[in-house]
């Protein structure tokens, strides 16, 4: 008995030492995640909660809409100044023809209030350098153009008196201004950027300044060697920021830690409040997104964020967009889709077709996206389930019906379900088949649907009465 005893403890230890070597030493990090999990505050439970966005891309750059003297621009819309055949200061000349004489703030914030929305992300300024308000720190703004008149704090105010929160965009890259570096290898490139950084400061605490109601920063352009390399100025931008509006939340692309990681610093851990990387993808299951916050942003055509004249390729349907939401809230994430306002300030058909068709969809089913979380049961091919936060509601959005009709349901054992009942049919329930233990059919009563729908699962401990015989299959 010795024998084996010993020959147990010397197991245990070399899986100990073994443990040891593989599990990555922590590297000492100034500059890296400041926190390590979700944050549990009442500002980042909401953001949790909202389940569905609007991202809104709109500046001088929805005037040539992708086109320049005739020519087809092939990159994205937004991106039209970065073309070689574009002439930096003619592109900035735009700035006298921007005169949105249709927008209307309280209209964009009606359709997506319609659309169901619960956050909406502004452009203030793209990588073009022009800003949607009137900055005081460079001409190159509203201010100047024939409009004269701010637009971000309009939408602002239009947006969040219908309880739709405020996210700001903002482009750490800036083409407008001299002092922007894409690396710094000179002395003068050096000084060039610290002018560069005391501008980006000045704009951000202008805008915290300027619209206290805005919830939270999303950030852009920050993967440059030139910004990349300021870690302890970035870290300590951020806890400025944070101080100026406890509360405010910031995504993992903002800041690169003094390795230059981003997104996820040298010791994996997540820089910021959500992970910002899902940019026109979607993790495929929930051991991609690391048990962090994240959002998807998604462009109706294949990549286009700014108004384009013509959009080329696949254009996704209400139904298509419909499954993505239903995607990313069964894992935990939130969907942001884009609209990129006309030049005159008008959105385009298109854009208010889908508005209209997701929230009509919204209207009977919203109940399954907001406060919605991974529910932790095995995927079926049928859809996708949502856990109602703080509940053991569970739903099931459905998209695709199969040929039986009957919906497979495992839920974990001692789990049964005590109640099925149809979110848009009233008075339609169903009574679910066992034909395993804690393993259910759900035989639906109609053949063809033409629309996603969802049922609501109510679930019961039955761990009682755990020898439960079930029903023999039909
Ligand atoms: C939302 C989009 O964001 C961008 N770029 O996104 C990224 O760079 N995405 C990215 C890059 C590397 C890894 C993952 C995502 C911009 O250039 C584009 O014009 C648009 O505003």
């Amino acid at each position: 008995i010795t024998a084996i005893v010993w020959s147990c403890i010397n197991t245990a230890s070399i899986n100990a030492q073994q443990a040891a070597t593989t599990a990555q030493k922590t590297i000492a990090l100034q500059h890296g995640a400041h926190g390590v999990g979700r944050r549990r505050d009442a500002a980042m439970e909401k953001w949790r909660a909202y389940g569905l966005g609007q991202f809104v891309h709109w500046g001088l750059y929805s005037i040539p809409a992708g086109e320049w003297n005739g020519k087809q621009y092939n990159g994205a819309a937004e991106w039209i100044k970065s073309w070689k055949e574009v002439p930096a200061t003619t592109y900035d000349s735009l700035m006298y023809q921007f005169n949105p004489t249709k927008f209307n703030a309280e209209s964009w914030a009606a359709t997506a209030k319609q659309m169901g929305v619960k956050y909406v992300t502004i452009t203030t300024k793209h990588h073009d350098g022009f800003c949607l308000w009137p900055s005081k720190y460079t001409n190159f703004t509203v201010a100047n153009s024939p409009y004269k008149k701010d637009i971000i704090g309009p939408l602002v105010k239009a947006y969040d008196r219908r309880g739709i929160d405020v996210i700001l965009y903002f482009s750490i890259m800036d083409w407008h201004n001299p002092d922007w570096r894409y690396d710094i290898k000179t002395r003068e490139d050096s000084v060039a950027f610290d002018r560069f950084k005391q501008f980006t400061r000045n704009q951000l605490l202008e805008l915290l300044t300027l619209y206290p109601a805005a919830k939270g920063l999303w950030f852009d352009g920050t993967w440059d060697k030139s910004w990349v390399k300021q870690a302890a100025f970035a870290d300590s931008l951020e806890k400025e920021m944070r101080a100026m509006r406890p509360g405010l939340i910031i995504g993992s692309r903002f800041r690169a830690d003094e390795y230059g990681k981003r997104h996820f610093d040298s010791n994996g851990n997540m820089m910021g409040d959500y992970e910002q990387g899902w940019e026109r993808k979607i993790p495929e299951k929930i051991t991609d997104v690391h048990g962090n916050d994240w959002d998807c942003v998604m462009t109706v055509p294949e990549n286009q964020w700014g108004y384009s004249k013509i959009w080329k390729g696949h254009i996704k349907t209400t139904d298509e967009l419909l499954e993505m939401l239903a995607k990313c809230v069964s894992l935990d994430g939130n969907f942001v889709l884009n609209f990129g306002p006309k030049p005159d300030g008008t959105l385009r058909t298109e854009e208010l077709d889908l508005a209209k068709g997701i929230g009509a969809w919204m209207d009977t089913n919203s109940e399954a996206i907001y406060n919605g979380e991974y529910a932790g049961l095995v995927k079926q091919d049928w859809g996708y389930y949502v856990k109602k936060t703080g509940t053991n509601k569970i739903y099931m959005l459905v998209f695709n019906v199969p040929v039986s009709g009957a919906l497979n349901v495992v839920l974990p054992s001692r789990t049964a379900i005590s109640k099925v009942y149809d979110l848009g049919g009233p008075g339609l329930s169903y009574v679910p088949e066992e034909i395993g233990t804690s393993t259910y059919f759900i035989h639906l009563k109609q053949q063809t649907f033409k629309r996603p729908f969802v049922l609501v699962l109510e679930t019961a401990d039955n761990s009682k009465n755990s020898g439960a015989q079930y029903q023999k299959a039909k």
